[in-house]
């Protein structure tokens, strides 16, 4: 029988297996950030040093600066501080404030070329799935997971089922990647993907950007999965022809010619099949508190008799929590702040779908764009989008994951309304009692300029 790309990866790093079927893994890279200090001081207090320098590399995001603030918790530069200290202490390379490879973990890896296809990759950080996007093999591991990895540079891993998901027909106008996770997302379950790896394929896939790409299997993790990938083409090959750490010259032709084995074999079969329909998709925002809660933004707010009824008990908490009447439009709800960023959606691509909406208005509440890298802050100061934005009233930012979290203080107002760019939209999640909805830049760009939730396909001087 005919092998996945997922068998194909995982059966290539194998070292060992236990009798339970449990296996140990040999990682590729090992990527570690600001938010993993813990193991390091766990490494420490076993007395052991990396085994694999050369394979392990840090980047600073989350407790990152993004601009200056005078009442800034200097806690937070500590964060970044010590992951510089313990990477120069284990000679680590590490990518911290002030270098121009710095950026989010899941943004500035693939854009290094750190990603590959056929790779392990692993790093302390639940959106490591982003990285399958490029034919790698990425999951997000804990905290004494990422010390083991630190100290042998393997790891023992339950193996995963699969699960192939098919994307039909082809994306309308201003419909995304993010509108088709959401929508993934909403049909299968927050939990839908559980124990699961899943494969994205068909014409859709093979038409999408390497950026959308990376949307996509960023958000698997919000379906259960433990990861997403996408098995890798001419596309992947040209997205990582010359980046540094990639393979060079001849040797860059040789792996591809490896790589081009990477797909699942025709006879291949997955534990669950899945297809959806991306014609029937408009762009999608999310009501609740968990991403599963994605609506097309031309629906309403759902009654309780319209949820299902195991969902039933989660209801009111939620319409409470997010301020919300149960029937409204989706459109009629009014934001007090647009947050566009994170690992999801703080791309060149994501950043320019945003500023072409920017230039149809000004932004009647606060909001914030943080570029997902230095290369990305570069290349879009380059095409000058930061002028689009700052003269719609956006702020323009440094580099990190800012509101995404807020754990480096970057934060929603309790109360307040975001519509947001990021993954995640759990109670407290951008500040205590933050009001998230999650969509794509463009229609977070939309909210900005409006005030409201809003259908950029309606929006005047739209040709859709
Ligand atoms: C802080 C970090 C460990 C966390 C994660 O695992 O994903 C964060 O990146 C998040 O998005 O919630
Ligand atoms: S941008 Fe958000 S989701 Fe991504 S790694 Fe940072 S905190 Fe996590």
């Amino acid at each position: 029988m005919g092998r996945t790309l997922f068998d194909k990866i995982w059966e290539s790093h194998v070292i060992t297996e236990r009798d339970d079927g449990t296996a140990l893994l040999f990682i590729d890279r090992h990527l570690v950030h600001d938010a993993t200090a813990q193991a390091f001081d766990q490494l420490k207090a076993e007395g052991k040093k990396v085994r694999r320098p050369d394979l392990t590399f840090g980047m600073a995001d989350h407790y990152i600066a993004t601009h200056h603030d005078p009442e800034r918790d200097p806690v937070h530069d500590d964060m970044v501080t010590t992951l510089a200290e313990n990477a120069r202490d284990q000679h680590i390379m590490s990518f911290g404030a002030g270098d121009e490879r710095q950026g989010i973990v899941h943004v500035a890896g693939p854009e290094l070329g750190l990603t590959l296809p056929g790779t392990l990759l692993v790093c302390g950080d639940s959106h490591t799935s982003t990285h399958g996007a490029l034919g790698a093999l990425a999951f997000g591991i804990g905290t004494s997971e990422v010390a083991h990895v630190l100290a042998t540079q393997t790891l023992w891993q339950k193996r995963p089922r699969s699960m192939h998901i098919r994307i039909d027909g082809e994306l309308g106008p201003y419909v995304t990647a993010k509108d088709l996770i959401l929508t993934i997302i909403s049909t299968i379950g927050a939990n839908g993907g559980a124990g699961h790896v899943i494969e994205y394929s068909g014409k859709v896939i093979d038409e999408l950007s390497i950026e959308s790409r990376l949307t996509l299997c960023n958000m698997s993790i919000e379906a259960g999965a433990r990861a997403g990938m996408i098995a890798p083409d001419e596309t992947t090959f040209a997205y990582l022809k010359g980046k540094p750490f990639a393979p060079q010259g001849e040797n860059f032709e040789r792996a591809v010619s490896v790589w081009r084995n990477l797909t699942s074999d025709a006879d291949a079969q997955h534990d669950a099949e899945i297809t959806i329909e991306a014609r029937a998709i408009a762009p999608t925002v999310t009501w609740g508190n968990s991403p599963e809660t994605a609506l097309p933004v031309t629906d309403h707010v759902p009654t309780l008799e319209e949820i299902e009824v195991n969902k039933r008990e989660q209801y009111s908490a939620t319409i409470e929590y997010m301020g919300l009447e149960p029937g409204e439009k989706l459109t009629s709800l009014v934001v007090d702040r647009v947050f566009i960023g994170s690992c999801t959606n703080s791309r060149l691509e994501d950043l320019r779908e945003a500023a072409k909406i920017a230039k149809l208005g000004k932004a009647k509440v606060p909001t914030v764009v943080v570029p997902g890298s230095q290369q990305v802050r570069r290349q879009a100061e380059q095409e000058g989008l930061h002028e689009i934005f700052l003269q719609a009233g956006f702020e323009w930012r440094e580099p990190g994951c800012s509101m995404c979290v807020a754990m480096n203080g970057d934060s929603v107002p309790d109360g307040a309304r975001c519509a947001s760019t990021s993954n995640r939209n759990f109670a407290g999640r951008q500040g205590p009692g933050s009001r998230t909805h999650l969509m794509s830049p463009a229609m977070a760009a939309a909210a900005a300029i409006t005030g409201h939730l809003t259908d950029v396909r309606e929006l005047e001087g739209i040709k859709c």
